[in-house]
């Protein structure tokens, strides 16, 4: 899987290189190549973005540089293969079940957008060519797409197959199938007790049944007390 960042601010990326998904490049499951906006303009202050037409607060991001980026790390040839993804408050809300589909993409280019956002015939261009994901994190404000694109980039390798080392524990994660679609249980570990606080008797007890019933009967709790948007959906084993 190549991975590519479209950025005014590329270094955000060098976090890459140092975290799980460092490993992931260093084994050859991902390459990562981060790019720097501004190489495709062409003015001395190397321009990115103007004032918005119809007015309005804020700057938009130029198409030119965008498209002569595109031309230049992903061509100009069609190709539905290509996942292009544009990370905007405005976006479709980010899953696990999308971040198990582009698991198994062979290209993925994240465009990340600053000030008030790119100028939308970018991802018009960028429809007309590859396959497009204008998504969001969630209902709050970043400053620009980076931090989305860092956070759909480690969703996205850990379900890489051959990137996890125990991939039987993905299936008992929250979110994923294998849950339920319940939220996880909570999790212990030694010592027993700790600061007078212990591990629940039952997850010592040896008892895989009613350990098992146990972890259930927490998901359901903890999904209805956190999430009840959940509790409804097809997936989940509670309605
Ligand atoms: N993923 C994700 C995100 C983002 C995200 C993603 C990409 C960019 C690129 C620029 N920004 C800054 C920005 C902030 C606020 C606004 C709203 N304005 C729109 C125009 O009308 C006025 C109000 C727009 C742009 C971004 C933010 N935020 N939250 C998520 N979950």
């Amino acid at each position: 899987m190549r991975l590519d960042y479209l950025s005014i601010f590329p270094a955000y990326f060098d976090v890459l290189d140092i975290s799980l998904v460092g490993k992931a490049a260093i084994n050859g499951l991902v390459e990562i190549h981060a790019h720097d906006l501004r190489d495709w303009t062409h003015d001395r202050h190397r321009t990115v973005d103007d004032t918005p037409c119809g007015g309005g607060a804020g700057m938009v991001m130029k198409p030119d540089p965008w498209g002569e980026a595109f031309d230049e790390i992903i061509g100009t040839e069609s190709d539905p293969s290509v996942h292009v993804i544009f990370p905007a408050p405005s976006g479709t809300p980010f899953t696990q079940s999308a971040a198990a589909e582009l698991s198994s993409a062979q290209r993925i280019v994240f465009c990340c957008g600053r000030y008030e956002g790119i100028d939308h015939r970018v991802i018009d261009y960028a429809r007309s060519m590859w396959t497009v994901h204008e998504v969001s994190l969630g209902d709050y404000v970043l400053n620009g797409g980076e931090v989305a694109a860092l956070a759909i980039t480690e969703a996205v390798v850990r379900l890489v197959p051959g990137f996890m080392g125990n991939p039987e524990s993905l299936a008992e994660e929250s979110f994923s199938a294998g849950q339920d679609g319940l939220l996880e249980y909570p999790l212990f570990t030694r010592p027993v007790s700790w600061r007078g606080l212990d591990v629940p008797e039952v997850l010592m007890s040896g008892h895989h049944g009613r350990i098992a019933s146990w972890r259930r009967d927490e998901s359901v709790r903890l999904t209805r007390e956190r999430r009840p948007d959940l509790t409804d959906s097809d997936s989940s084993g509670i309605h």
